[in-house]
């Protein structure tokens, strides 16, 4: 088996800044990988089929975000090569961190290669938008400044930081806090020149603060030592510090009733260079 990392992310801002007919909404947003992820392990198989390996606690294997990038990748290209895959979770699931989706991510990646198909990274990021919001960034590889609904990305430069990640042991539903009435879908397009260290807000939080105390308290917690926001629909929040030393005294300090991790912010996908000698590759030849 070949093992590959499925980083975690950060919504460092979150603006919803409209809404489209299908229901789903437009965001600004800044996504920054943290070198802190879930492990795949991939093995290919001659005979076709698609198997999971592991179990996953609430995640039956037909939903589960990894298989199902592996069988729309073989229906897409008609590969007949099939693969093993196992994913060891340690990103907090429904925590607003992209587990699903960067796992999701990482077995486009990963199988582009192992089965030898050659797509583009541009090809790979339409695949992913068909699993969820959420999958283009980790495809796209790299620190981005993204619209849409999360497809529309451009890569953005930031200085190095280190978090402390803290998740309060409740599941926050995505589509349940897009749907609330009170959340505020008006706030004004920015653009990428406007962003720098400490710039906007996530627009989700007051609603997931209001529908779940225990994340308004983490928060709380967390703004002793800097400007603490929440990531995506919750229910993980984070804040910047000066040092990893640092960042795992928070964690370790912690409240009873949430799990913590301390991460440095990484700027490209540990897979992301493949893809790139994929594109270079299908561009040459
Ligand atoms: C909020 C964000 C911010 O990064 O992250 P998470 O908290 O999930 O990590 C994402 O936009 C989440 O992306 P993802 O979790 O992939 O969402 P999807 O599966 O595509 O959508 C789940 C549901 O959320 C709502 N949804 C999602 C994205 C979006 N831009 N507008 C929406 O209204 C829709 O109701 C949709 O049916
Ligand atoms: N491989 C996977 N890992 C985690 N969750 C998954 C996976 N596949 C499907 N899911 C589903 O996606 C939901 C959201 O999980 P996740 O991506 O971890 O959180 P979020 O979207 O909040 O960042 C989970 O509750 C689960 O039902």
């Amino acid at each position: 088996m070949q093992a590959f990392l499925a980083p975690a992310k950060l919504n460092l801002f979150l603006h919803v800044v409209g809404r489209r007919d299908d229901g789903y909404h437009l965001l600004q947003s800044v996504f920054r990988f943290l070198n802190y992820g879930d492990t795949v392990e991939i093995e290919v198989r001659q005979d076709g089929e698609i198997r999971r390996l592991n179990h996953v606690e609430g995640v039956p294997e037909a939903i589960d975000l990894a298989i199902r990038a592996a069988q729309l990748l073989k229906q897409t290209t008609g590969c007949t090569l099939g693969a093993d895959i196992q994913v060891t979770k340690h990103i907090p699931m429904g925590g607003g961190l992209g587990g699903g989706s960067s796992d999701a991510a990482t077995v486009l990646l990963a199988l582009n290669r192992l089965w030898g198909l050659n797509l583009s990274r541009q090809q790979l990021i339409d695949l992913g938008l068909q699993l969820g919001a959420d999958v283009p960034v980790f495809v796209f590889g790299e620190s981005a400044w993204a619209e849409g609904i999360g497809e529309k990305l451009q890569p953005i430069k930031l200085e190095p930081a280190c978090y402390a990640v803290l998740t309060p042991n409740i599941h926050v539903s995505t589509p349940a806090i897009f749907s609330k009435k009170e959340l505020t879908r008006d706030t004004r397009l920015a653009k990428i020149a406007a962003f720098s260290k400490g710039y906007g807000h996530n627009d989700l939080e007051p609603v997931v603060c209001s529908m779940y105390p225990e994340v308004a308290a983490a928060l709380d917690w967390l703004k002793q030592f800097g400007d603490a926001r929440m990531s995506g629909s919750g229910a993980s929040v984070f804040v910047e510090l000066p040092s990893m030393e640092a960042a795992n005294k928070v964690v370790a300090e912690k409240p009873s009733g949430m799990r913590g991790f301390a991460a440095q912010g990484l700027d490209i996908h540990p897979l992301r260079e493949n893809a790139n000698e994929q594109l270079g590759s299908r561009q040459a030849g």
